[in-house]
């Protein structure tokens, strides 16, 4: 039984479907030394953003399939580092987008309203209301930086308390934007008229310390700034002088820079600021719904299955995914076999989708073509995580063309590589049942399943050479399965394709190849 580790607190809820599959060991309060000695034990890692899964972490978990991040963010995990390794990512991308929002809202409110300044006094029994003046959100400007899920749900409520709306998001269409009741503007105009600023970000190179002195120096007086986002959007030190020196009037923080947050000047500083620790998921129901969606993908990939979130191999919504599972396995199929008919070293592959396929989504079928033409050489070393670094990094050329005219099948998949053993090609097509069928090899026409073990030759198409293959093969007692011959034309040149029920004995492709007629012979391995 596969074993996962659950290295932070995540919904019973996602226990419960990993113990479906698998053995589950919950250890939140493991130092980083102590995760990298227990981690070779472990084939799944599930964490929310308490873990940080470095690249030490990821080369100590030589049983690793999967790391699961029941959140949005993974800017706590390597994720090229992973990738290398062939370790699939997967986030949980709209999980707690709601609780996310809704934690930037209740922070804008309390700022203006210097809720939390006023409770605690309060409590401490002083009744103080005239400290306490605040300022309403209606009609006021709110910029939104960062416009995607977070970012469009925050500015849906805002909208609906009387704010007007700017928004940055250099990705995000003009038309999307105004669906949202935004007006899409450069950076420097919503710092210079935003009354509240929200930032709705990941943290990038682009996005570090964006917000800093020289940004801020553009904002009103009055201007707020919240960040519900990522630590390190915002440079603290500087946010801290500009809070002091009244150049700004208020940050909400839920994110640091370094969490959880030390000795910082930000927790000096009086009702101007609010500060959380991280809560932005933290309601009952976004955790239940990424523990969820994380546990889901976890338990599938320990399956067989592919993820639907994963961030580091092409994302696909499931229902598109679901479609495209059996061309995945015709494309991992044809890619293990053209690749073994050119030989080992590969300089270049050329993929064609045709007919209906030549309309879909290539990446993942172009992926999984360079998984099935790698895995002889690199085994289970090569998934749908690294197949193309692994490629690229061998020089493999590779060429994807689309002609949605050809209309033998309703969508097939031509590959042709030219390899150490010359260019071969395998074209192949889904039956109805999603049955796969090799449909030419080297452009001669057969109709044939795939077999664990093939025999392919070419050959001249004349009198009694089927007959002597199929003896030689009775000497060494291979047992034939199927056998097929493809030809353009009477007696021109053709492919011979068996199916056999066993591997080939060694010696026995030297002596097919010295029968009369046979120009070349291959074997194949599924
Ligand atoms: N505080 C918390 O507990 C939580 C924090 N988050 C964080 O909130 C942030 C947003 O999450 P989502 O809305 O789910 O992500 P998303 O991917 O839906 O949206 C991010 C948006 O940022 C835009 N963007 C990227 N680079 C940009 C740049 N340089 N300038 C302006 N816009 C840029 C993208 O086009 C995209 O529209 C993430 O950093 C995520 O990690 C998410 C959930 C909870
Ligand atoms: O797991 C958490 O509580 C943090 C959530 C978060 O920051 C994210 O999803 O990006």
């Amino acid at each position: 039984m596969p074993k996962v580790l659950v290295s932070d607190p995540i919904d019973q809820v996602g226990i419960d479907i990993l113990s479906q599959v698998a053995q589950v060991d919950v250890k939140t309060d493991l130092s980083k030394e102590q995760l990298v000695e227990v981690i070779p034990e472990y084939d799944a890692l599930m964490i929310r953003s308490g873990t940080r899964v470095t690249a030490e972490v990821i080369e100590a978990g030589r049983n690793l399939k999967i790391i699961g991040r029941a959140g949005v963010g993974v800017d706590n995990v390597d994720v090229p580092a992973a990738t290398r390794k062939g370790i699939i990512v997967v986030n949980s991308p709209e999980g707690n987008t709601i609780a996310a929002a809704e934690h930037t809202l209740a922070m804008m409110l309390s700022l203006s309203r210097y809720i939390p300044e006023a409770n605690a006094k309060l409590k401490q029994g002083k009744w103080d209301r005239k400290s306490y003046t605040g300022n309403e959100v209606y009609n006021k400007t709110l910029g939104v930086v960062g416009l995607g899920k977070i970012g469009a749900h925050v500015a849906t409520v805002a909208r609906a308390m009387g704010m007007k709306l700017l928004a940055y998001d250099p990705f995000i269409s003009v038309e999307r934007a105004e669906q949202l009741g935004c007006s899409l503007v450069e950076l420097d105009v919503l710092f210079q008229s935003a009354d509240y600023i929200t930032l709705h970000i990941p943290k990038t190179p682009e996005t570090a310390n964006l917000i800093n002195a020289d940004s801020i120096a553009k904002m009103k007086p009055n201007a707020r700034i919240i960040n519900c986002a990522r630590g390190g959007i915002i440079d603290e030190t500087a946010i801290a002088e500009a809070l002091k020196a009244g150049k700004i009037a208020g940050a909400a923080l839920d994110v640091f820079s370094s969490e959880p947050l030390g000795e910082s000047p930000l927790t000096a500083l009086g009702k101007e600021i609010v500060l959380t620790p991280h809560l932005g998921a933290s309601t009952e129901e976004a955790q239940v719904n990424v523990a969820i969606d994380v546990a889901e993908q976890i338990r599938d990939v320990l399956l067989g299955e592919p993820a639907r979130s994963a961030v580091n191999i092409p994302g696909l919504r499931p229902d598109v995914l679901e479609q495209l599972k059996p061309y995945l396995q015709l494309a991992e199929t044809l890619g293990k076999m053209v690749g073994q008919l050119a030989g080992g070293r590969i300089e270049s592959l050329n993929i064609g989708l045709r007919g209906d396929l030549a309309t879909n989504q290539s990446q993942p079928i172009v992926i999984a073509a360079l998984k099935g033409l790698l895995s002889p050489a690199l085994q289970e070393r090569v998934n749908y995580v690294n197949a193309s670094i692994e490629a690229k990094e061998r020089g493999i050329r590779v060429v994807e063309t689309r002609d949605a005219s050809i209309k033998d099948y309703a969508g097939s998949l031509h590959l042709s590589a030219k390899g150490t053993l010359g260019e071969h090609s395998v074209t192949g097509a889904l039956l109805g049942d999603d049955e796969i069928r090799i449909t030419s090899i080297n452009d001669f026409p057969v109709n044939v399943p795939p077999n664990r073990y093939m025999l392919f030759t070419l050959h001249r198409d004349m009198p009694g050479i089927i007959g002597r293959i199929g003896s030689l093969l009775g000497e060494f007692n291979v047992n034939i399965a199927s056998m097929q011959v493809g030809r353009k034309i009477v007696r021109g040149d053709a492919v011979m394709v068996l199916s056999i029920d066993d591997p080939l004995p060694e010696n026995i492709m030297n002596e097919i190849k010295q029968v009369a007629g046979i120009r070349d012979a291959y074997t194949v391995t599924l």
